[in-house]
């Protein structure tokens, strides 16, 4: 199994590509199940996450071409209903074709995706929606199984906003009998991404970036072209990455006004941090100072970017607090970075103090999800010594060559297979 190498004590300067962002593109590919024809998408992340989506299209029917970063899939041939377990075990939004299968199929049986390292993370909330919709639900045996002739337009409040919730419900109604409203839906980029291309496939989707979404249902939807956008995610940990090492690293291709709340925090900690319409470009000062965060569902500090701010808070002077709002169990890299010399107690109420050391000292760790990963490698690049991650995979479902893109940017990391 890989490793990642890191030998700290190297500030990171120079420019950073960003790649399309894997939480658009998951529930985009799932889209495509929704159209009679090919649909073409660009600046498709190369991850194991799009890897896993693009075998359970194929295996549902799908034909499915992929060059470098362009996918194409044809959803014509689409003549299954079912995502076995051994699929959906891989990637947990595998969940995203149930919506569109059953719009389109009437029909589907979908292994439920079951919890993972950072919670529980239950889909009663896509399958009551899809229940309000005039959809059979049944879960028998692991899967769920829901059964439509022809999804009827409802009117759903969502108990929390979940973003795979708003998306999964926003492909079923494209393609239900009348309209739709989602309330107190999820608004992060992706979902506005997804509705700009179910709008683009000649859908009714209204509202999308803000709690309600309308959708007018319509027959059928046409092919689309279409490129995904930035990773909002991966350019927040390079900007942390430049911060942390007191660098100067720009993040060149992504949407600044996506990561305004993860920017005004590494201002907070006194990081220099410019803007313009397709980058941010961060410069690193000491001393770190202290933060509080607090994770909200977007616009608010997201969870994926919750791990990697711990790093930079334990090299902060002061104290900081970190309170975990959207995953129960989000909170498994600090036993690893403690290894390293963070002093990090956990709380009640999924809470952790930080208290800023001078350093944090090399030594093998464990990746357990796929940002305690990043937030493993970000210790790294500043610890004294030698770093060894292990369980890379976790990594590789979300980050593309990461290494390659740190050693760009002067870093001492090398991937050991
Ligand atoms: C592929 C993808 O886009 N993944 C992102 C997506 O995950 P995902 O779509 O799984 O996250 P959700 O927004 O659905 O989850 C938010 C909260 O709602 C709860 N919940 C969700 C659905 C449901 O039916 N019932 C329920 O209780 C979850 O347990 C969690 O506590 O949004 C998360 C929150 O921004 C991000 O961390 C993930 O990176
Ligand atoms: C939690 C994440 O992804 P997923 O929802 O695919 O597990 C993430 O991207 O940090």
């Amino acid at each position: 199994m890989d490793t990642i190498e890191i030998k700290g004590g190297v500030r990171l300067n120079g420019e950073v590509p960003i790649s399309g962002a894997k939480n658009a593109a998951l529930p985009i590919l799932a889209s495509a199940l929704l159209v009679e024809g090919s649909c073409g998408f660009s600046r498709v992340p190369n991850l194991r996450d799009i890897d896993s989506i693009l075998l359970l299209l194929e295996d549902l029917g799908c034909t499915v071409t992929r060059d470098e970063d362009r996918v194409r899939v044809d959803a014509a041939g689409l003549n299954r209903t079912e995502a076995a377990y051994d699929l959906v075990r891989k990637m947990r939004a595998s969940i995203l074709v149930l919506g569109p299968l059953v719009a389109r199929l009437g029909k589907a049986r979908v292994s439920l995706p079951g919890g993972c390292a950072i919670g529980a993370r239950p889909v009663d909330l896509h399958l009551k929606g899809l229940e309000a919709m005039g959809a059979r639900i049944r879960l028998e045996h692991g899967y769920v199984e829901a059964e439509a002739s022809r999804l009827k337009g409802a009117d759903i409040c969502f108990d929390v906003p979940t973003v795979g919730g708003t998306e999964n419900l926003m492909m079923a109604a494209a393609l239900a009998e009348g309209e739709t409203i989602l309330r107190n839906a999820a608004r992060e980029p992706e979902i506005v991404a997804l509705a700009d291309v179910l709008n683009a496939m000649g859908a009714s989707v209204e509202g999308a970036g803000t709690s309600k979404i309308a959708i007018q249902g319509v027959s059928s939807l046409q092919p689309v072209s279409t490129e995904i956008i930035p990773d909002r995610i991966e350019a927040g940990t390079f900007l942390v990455a430049g911060a942390l090492t007191g660098g100067d690293v720009t993040a060149c291709g992504c949407n600044p006004d996506h990561l305004r709340a993860v920017i005004d925090k590494l201002r907070a900690t006194g990081a220099h941090v410019e803007t313009g319409p397709d980058w941010a470009r961060v410069r690193g000062q000491f001393p770190i100072k202290s933060v509080d965060i607090t994770t909200q569902p977007y616009p608010g500090f997201p969870t994926d970017m919750q791990a990697q701010f711990m790093v930079l808070l334990s090299m902060a002077e002061g104290t900081s607090v970190i309170s975990e709002n959207i995953f129960e169990n989000r909170f498994i890299h600090v036993s690893e970075l403690q290894r390293m010399g963070a002093a990090i107690s956990l709380h009640a109420g999924n809470t952790a103090k930080i208290r800023g050391v001078k350093e944090l000292s090399g030594a093998p760790v464990m990746a357990s999800d796929l940002r305690a990963s990043a937030s493993l490698i970000l210790a790294g690049l500043v610890a004294t010594n030698t770093t060894v991650v292990h369980r890379v995979y976790h990594l590789d479902r979300g980050y593309e060559a990461m290494e390659e893109k740190f050693t760009r940017l002067g870093a001492r990391i090398r991937r050991i297979r």
